[in-house]
């Protein structure tokens, strides 16, 4: 699928406890099989919810997602097959297929899991053994840049979610264990007491983490900037826009395409206030949303302190959303960014411009005005050069100048 950023990791020896944001798809490459299944791979991304995908009773059944992450068309698809199921059999397939586009609308809906669709049950090839001894299969393994994906094991859901991927070896007794008090029968001796002295190896597994990314591209501002205004003056989404703060309450996706062939998703993300990071306003949701972009783009609204309006001025509401996004996950800004500089129609906003690109500096500035569509285009080439940009800029906090 799109926007999967991958970390290869091995476990050996004890139990390890590693932290994933949520959204990570664990994949098993090779090892032992965890003792729990997915109940239903996932084939869609809703920007919002993440469908629960980890049965953690355990379960035989062992279905899975050979491919990771299947984009839309794996949905659109299976969305196409139900509607033809529920609509009368006279109605055409051209009748309902206006999801063509990976907007808002069609990517919004949840999608429901249909046990036999898509997948073969031939799992069994997949667990073949193979005519390498583990030794080899280690060496193997360190060679090989990526690996196949055997199976997912697990898509973590909910924050604090733990699963145990391998198992660590129970502990030897050592000589000691072999005394009078252990008592046992003639016939095992031996054996049992090299059980009890040695211990058991731990499992083994090598895993592929993803983390699945919402979009390419995350609008980031605060509320009221225009964020999806500028999606729809983007991109074909028709989010809703109005004049008065949260509006947007779930994020909008659209896509922007370029030149027949390269797509790049943008997620109008709801607006952003200070103390986001401790969860007011919706904070959490908004920041988890904005922690699974690969870009950001900072919407600043040009006329918030204009026309006696009593707003926060551009570089401050920049100050405030990247010291929001630090607070929740260091190292976050430094992801490639951009500013939109929007509302430049309105009356004094040009000198706020230019206010704003002589307090801030490093990161490229597009004025815009999305109602309009001015600068749109710009800025479409400047999102473009971002994603292809070898050396992309975060923002820097310290050179934002303040007061
Ligand atoms: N003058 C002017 N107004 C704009 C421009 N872009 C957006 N607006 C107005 O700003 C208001 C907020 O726009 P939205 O797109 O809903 O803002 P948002 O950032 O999505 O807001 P939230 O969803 O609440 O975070 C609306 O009244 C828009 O019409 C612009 O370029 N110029
Ligand atoms: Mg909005």
């Amino acid at each position: 699928g799109n926007g999967l950023s991958k970390k290869q990791i091995g476990t050996r020896g004890p139990d390890k406890v590693a932290q994933v944001p949520v959204g990570t798809v664990i994949h098993l490459v090779r090892g032992e099989r965890p003792s729990f299944t997915v109940n239903k791979p996932t084939r869609s991304l809703d920007p919002w919810d993440i469908p629960d995908a980890v049965d953690d009773s355990a379960d035989s059944s062992n279905q899975k997602n050979k491919d990771g992450i299947n984009g839309n068309e794996a949905e659109r698809e299976s969305s196409n097959q139900r509607e033809k199921q529920t609509y009368p059999s006279t109605c055409s397939k051209t009748g309902f297929s206006n999801a063509e586009d990976g907007d808002a609308n069609s990517i919004q809906h949840q999608v429901e899991f249909d046990e036999n669709d898509q997948f073969d049950d031939d799992d069994e090839e997949f667990w073949e053994d193979e005519d390498e001894t583990e030794e080899e299969a280690l060496d193997a393994d360190e060679d090989r840049e990526e690996d196949d994906i055997q199976y997912s094991v697990a898509e973590m859901t909910r924050p604090g979610q733990r699963l145990i991927v391998a198992q660590g070896g129970e502990g030897g007794l050592g000589n000691a264990s072999i005394g009078r008090d252990v008592r046992l029968s003639k016939g095992n001796r031996q054996e049992e007491v090299a059980r009890l002295s040695t211990g058991q190896a731990g499992t083994e597994s090598f895993l592929v983490l993803e983390l699945k990314s919402i979009a390419d591209v995350g609008l980031v501002g605060l509320p009221n900037a225009g964020k999806s205004t500028l999606l729809s003056a983007l991109s074909r989404a028709r989010p809703e826009i109005a004049d008065y703060a949260f509006t947007t309450l779930r994020p909008n996706i659209g896509s922007l395409t370029y030149d027949y062939y390269l797509s790049v998703k943008v997620a109008d993300i709801p607006g952003l206030i200070k103390g986001a990071h401790e969860n007011r306003g919706l904070g959490h949701a908004f920041l988890r949303h904005i922690e699974r972009t690969k870009v950001l783009s900072y919407v600043l609204d040009l006329a918030a302190t204009l026309n006696g309006r009593k707003g926060i001025p551009p570089w401050e509401q920049l100050r405030d959303l990247v010291v929001e996004l630090e607070h929740y996950q260091e190292g976050m800004t430094k992801r490639p960014s951009l500013i939109v500089a929007n509302k430049i129609d309105e009356e004094g906003a040009e000198a706020m411009y230019e206010e704003l690109k002589r307090r801030v500096q490093g990161v490229p500035i597009f004025p815009v005005c999305a109602i309009l569509q001015e600068g749109v285009p710009d800025l479409r080439v400047g999102l473009r050069d971002l994603m292809d940009a070898s050396d992309p800029q975060g923002v820097d906090l310290s050179k934002i100048i303040v007061g």
